[in-house]
């Protein structure tokens, strides 16, 4: 067998953690597969002495992360440190501009930064790989770039962040506060640092942005993609999205449209027959669909230890076979910008709940703005009745202008019989 490739590593959290555990326990198919063992010889962590169910006994240990790149054993750098600048980012520069091939989990970097990487990388010959970057364990980067690589792709949408369909399926199965599942979630080693980077939409942005490169074969575009997260969406809307026969979901979704490709990161209402209603828990799925291929489905672990390894050391095999693709699908010359098509024109149903006051004629004041705006009603659902007190109104549209439906929301909020800032989700019917 030709001699084993030496890893180094940065960053033993959940997923650092994971890749040595996974390394160690499937090693023996591992280098079956890969052609040669693959064996982590190098760490870069914060503390030494901290218990993390593998030895580390024996492997070079860096304080400075950023040093492992001119690491001369290493044949590669793993970054899972994580987040888009300071050492994560220094480090795989280093590592790119020193010719050493780079596996990173790390989306946010990808997201923002991975134009110029991919030209790193193409310029010293070096792989960029990050399978887990994008839906833990499914490898959605390898079926968009490689398995569908013949395709015109027109649409992908993915539920893309384990916490936050963590979080929604607990909270509509089990009654729970969000709070405390979010708690729960990263216990469980699935959100970000900094869990404000999946409640609100920013890390399921990030993995979109990567999708809609890949699927459309253009520079990565994170600033065009639209976000909203799911801190809004209450135990209420819940419910009445079930008494709809709807499940509500943060969608990302990247579509090719009259002027361009749109992006999008919203809770949606998706009807409860339709498969993505019945991905939850900390399962991702990405939809695709091509040209010549049809609809294809992947459903999957999107977070946590052992998906996100795996991921991870199937591109480290990919690097030890001498596998190489270009970052983002073909070479950065080949690649074409692609107008962004602004969320103004979006054009879709909505759910659109309020809290008004029980007394006659604000519905038919509420009707009224619709009516201005050309916002057509499908249904309109009043629970409970308060003479003189707050009861909730559910309104669903006819397909409409978003810059329609934005211009109405203003007016009726202002109303003064509506009590609370309303609720509006988009309803999807994919
Ligand atoms: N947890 C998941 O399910 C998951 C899934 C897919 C991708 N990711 C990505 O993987 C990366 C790592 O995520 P994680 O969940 O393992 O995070 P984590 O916080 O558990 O681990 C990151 C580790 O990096 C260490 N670190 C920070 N600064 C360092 C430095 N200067 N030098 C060395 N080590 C340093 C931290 O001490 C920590 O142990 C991130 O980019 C994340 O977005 C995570
Ligand atoms: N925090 C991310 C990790 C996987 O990228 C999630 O919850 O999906
Ligand atoms: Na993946």
């Amino acid at each position: 067998m030709t001699r084993p490739l030496s890893v180094a590593v940065a960053g033993l959290g959940t997923v650092g953690a994971g890749l040595l555990t996974l390394l160690r326990d499937n090693a023996e198919l591992i280098a079956a597969r890969a052609g040669r063992p693959i064996v982590v010889t190098a760490v870069a962590a914060r503390d030494r002495n901290r218990d993390r169910g593998v030895s580390l006994d024996g492997l070079r240990w860096y304080e400075d992360p950023v040093a492992m790149a001119a690491d001369a054993q290493a044949d590669v750098i793993v970054e899972l440190i994580g987040g888009s600048e300071g050492p994560a980012r220094a480090l795989v520069e280093a590592a790119l501009a020193a010719g050493k091939p780079v596996v990173t989990a790390n989306k946010a970097l990808l997201a923002l930064h991975g134009t110029a990487l991919a030209g790193q990388a193409e310029a010293s010959g070096a792989t960029l790989a990050y399978e887990a970057a994008v839906a833990g364990g499914i490898p959605a980067i390898k079926a968009l770039r490689e398995g569908l690589a013949a395709n015109g792709i027109r649409r992908v949408t993915g539920i893309l962040n384990g916490t936050c369909n963590y979080i929604l399926t607990c909270m509509r199965e089990q009654g729970r506060e969000f709070g405390d599942v979010l708690a729960e979630a990263q216990k469980l080693g699935y959100a970000e640092a900094d869990p404000s980077f999946d409640i609100d939409g920013i890390d399921a942005a990030h993995k979109l942005a990567i999708l809609a490169a890949l699927a459309f074969g253009r520079p990565v575009d994170f600033p065009a993609v639209h976000v909203e997260g799911i801190r809004a969406i209450s135990a209420l809307d819940i419910r009445l999205a079930d008494q709809l026969g709807y499940r509500i979901k943060l969608l990302g979704i990247a579509e090719r449209t009259e002027g361009g490709v749109a992006t999008r990161v919203h809770p949606c209402m998706v009807p409860a027959s339709h498969p993505i209603a019945r991905v939850d828990g900390v399962f991702n799925a990405v939809v695709a669909e091509g040209d010549f291929v049809g609809r294809v489905v992947l459903e999957g672990r999107g977070a946590g230890a052992g998906p996100t390894a795996s991921a991870v050391a199937a591109d480290l095999i990919d690097i030890a076979r001498g596998r190489a693709t270009p970052v983002w699908g073909a070479a950065g010359a080949a690649l074409t910008s692609i107008a962004a098509e602004p969320m103004e024109r979006h054009h879709g149903a909505y759910y659109l709940r309020l809290m008004v006051l029980d007394r006659p004629g604000v519905i038919a004041d509420v009707t009224g703005v619709l009516r201005d705006h050309g916002v057509s009603l499908e249904s309109m659902i009043q629970r409970g009745r308060a003479p003189g007190e707050a009861v909730p109104v559910v309104l669903t549209t006819h397909a409409c202008r978003e810059s329609s439906m934005r211009a109405a929301l203003a007016r009726i909020t202002a109303l003064e019989a509506v009590l609370e800032p309303p609720a509006l989700i988009r309803i999807e019917t994919l």
